[in-house]
């Protein structure tokens, strides 16, 4: 297995508040990792510190080797870094091909123009949305604007992908074909950092999972240790739903 990011003692304070609090981490590649915990824990200020969309307060942060700590948002997308937002925003006049070539483009996965619409064609099939390529984006609904946002950041080349709450709004079965694209990602050995408030999701799809309270990384290991333990049942789960959680993954 080869390591693909790292955090050591990585912090981050507002004014006096101490958002992410010494937390060291590391991920391979191709991984799946699920990053969870209560309202407010730090999840999205350590995906923006990972990111470049903030600096550090201390620590380091190395991805393929290479310390990316002082890092700008652009950096990160041409260095393999990339994410998908909780809100979903396509460019709404353009079709979903251009809108997925501009992400190659501007992502400096490729050169051309020609290259980008190549690469963007790609990935649409890949995502399943070949037969919709030449409609204006506007026209998809959220199931298909997801698949959307996933085709943008793949056609960016990425190493690295940060999901966020990409499950949001989805019914079961939508949930179901997001999390098989998923695992076709991975396969294609990105590594994929998943942040997700529906437990169940986050247990079929993780190999790992990173709990954070208060700032701090409590927990971390395989799905079924963490929920098992005593501080993740504490700070998160609560006692019942824990209860209910671990019966309910038997069947995931
Ligand atoms: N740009 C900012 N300026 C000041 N404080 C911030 C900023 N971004 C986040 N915070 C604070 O940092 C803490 C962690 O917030 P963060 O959004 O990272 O948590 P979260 O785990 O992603 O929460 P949620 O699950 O609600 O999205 C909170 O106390 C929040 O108010």
């Amino acid at each position: 297995m080869t390591e693909i990011l790292r955090l050591e003692n990585v912090s981050k304070s507002f004014g006096g508040n101490l958002a992410v609090n010494d937390v060291s981490f590391s991920l391979e590649e191709g991984e799946i990792i699920g990053l969870i915990g209560p309202n407010g824990a730090g999840k999205t200020t350590l995906v923006n510190l990972i990111t470049g969309v903030h600096p550090l307060t201390s620590g380091k942060v190395i991805f393929a080797g290479e310390d990316v700590s002082n890092q700008q948002a652009y950096q990160a997308a041409r260095r393999g870094l990339a994410r998908t937002f909780q809100i979903v925003q396509p460019f709404p006049n353009m079709t979903v091909l251009e809108n997925v070539a501009a992400g190659a483009l501007f992502g400096g996965g490729t050169g051309s123009v020609q290259e980008a619409m190549a690469l963007a064609h790609d990935e649409l099939k890949f995502v399943g949305l070949a037969a919709v390529a030449d409609t204006p984006a506007s026209s998809l609904a959220l199931p298909n604007r997801k698949r959307l946002e996933l085709a943008k950041s793949l056609a960016m080349r990425p190493k690295f992908l940060l999901l966020d709450e990409v499950n949001a709004g989805l019914n079961a079965s939508e949930i179901d074909g997001a999390l098989e694209l998923i695992r076709k990602i991975a396969a294609r050995g990105v590594t994929i950092l998943i942040i997700e408030h529906l437990m169940k999701v986050v247990l079929s799809i993780s190999q790992r999972i990173l709990v954070l309270h208060h700032g701090e990384l409590i927990a971390q290991g395989d799905p079924r240790t963490v929920i098992e333990d005593p501080q993740v049942v504490e700070a998160y789960l609560g006692s019942k739903f824990a209860a209910r959680v671990k019966a309910e993954s038997h069947h995931v």
